[in-house]
């Protein structure tokens, strides 16, 4: 499987530090969040597709953490337009799995080389001819910039939609595999009104506003890949007409004061019954979070 060099995890730790700031035990990126205590209980419809214990039919403990995806942690809410919601599952064998999602879905390149390329650019602080420059090399970035170009004011954690981005196989018990992706959608979708005000307002109004809302739901849907859609890309969308199931509810309930800031939501850790494509933006993630992880734990 393909990884990226401890060096060029090092290259983008490097850069991250010189556009954003060094910020003593936080994370590289997505430094500012609050955890929540929740519940997953699955329908049983995955069950067909996927082994994986998570899925099947009994409830599961899982902790959310709702994230501003900026490497500054006291960047100001409406600043930043894309947000995280990550999820870690209990497994009734007492392992864990991850699911990590923003609020795009699609990335920006296929590549993490270009990703890092384009944060080594970002911290030389560019020209308009060097970004155009970039822009004509990684043409597949355009997707991603343009929603989120077009992305409304981020209005609260509660009430958006969050991608996992990638693809993953799901493997039943003939070994069946099936290719997935996966999304979250919230329960609560109103209160607009009132959510934009609070925007225009304070510098942290998510979490407070989050805090108010508890509990908070999401259904997890999964939208079944097939044959010619791209696995190891995630630049890449599926066609709309793909058949998509609802698996399962996420309940998010009490607030976590004193958090285990040390989990690392890492994508790849995946349960028997769930397995990574080749994509090199996913396995990337692995040395990536570890590199921050370790930068994290050692200046705090
Ligand atoms: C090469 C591309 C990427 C780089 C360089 C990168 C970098 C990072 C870093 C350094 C962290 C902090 C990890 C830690 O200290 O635990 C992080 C967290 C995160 N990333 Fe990425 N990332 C990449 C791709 C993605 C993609 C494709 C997604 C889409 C879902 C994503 C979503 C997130 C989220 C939601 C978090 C917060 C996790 C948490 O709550 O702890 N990242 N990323």
């Amino acid at each position: 499987m393909r990884k990226i060099s401890d060096e060029l995890a090092e290259t983008a730790m490097d850069s991250i530090e010189r556009i954003a700031g060094k910020h003593p035990g936080c994370r590289r990126a997505h430094a500012k969040g609050s955890y929540y205590e929740a519940v997953f209980t699955p329908n049983g419809q995955a069950a067909l597709y996927t082994t994986a214990a998570h899925l099947q039919q009994e409830p599961v403990k899982a902790v959310v953490r709702f994230s501003d995806s900026s490497p500054n942690p006291n960047m100001i809410d409406g600043l930043s337009p894309v947000k995280g919601m990550s999820v870690q599952f209990h497994l009734p064998d007492g392992s864990t799995t991850y699911l990590t999602s923003v609020t795009v879905p699609v990335f920006l390149t296929k590549t993490p080389e270009a990703f890092i390329e384009m944060i080594r650019l970002a911290a030389d602080k560019p020209g308009p001819r060097d970004l155009v420059k970039m822009f004509l090399k990684y043409p597949e970035s355009k997707a991603a910039f343009r929603i989120i170009k077009h992305t409304k004011p981020f209005i609260s954690y509660s009430t958006s939609r969050y991608y996992p981005i990638h693809a993953f196989y799901f493997v039943n018990e003939k070994g069946e595999k099936q290719p997935v992706k996966y999304e979250w959608t919230p329960d609560d979708t109103f209160q607009l009104k009132a959510k934009q005000e609070a925007a225009m307002h304070a510098a942290d109004y998510l979490e407070a506003e989050l805090d108010e809302q508890l509990p908070i739901g999401f259904d997890l849907t999964i939208t079944l890949g097939e044959e010619g859609d791209a696995v190891d890309d995630s630049t890449a969308s599926w066609p709309p007409e793909r058949k998509t199931i609802s698996i399962g509810h996420l309940d998010i309930g009490a607030k976590i004061q004193q958090p285990n800031d040390h989990i690392v939501f890492d994508p790849t850790i995946v349960p028997e019954g769930i397995e990574c494509p080749n994509d090199p933006v996913l396995h990337a993630r692995h040395d990536l979070y570890a590199a921050s992880f370790k930068r994290r734990s050692q200046d705090m």
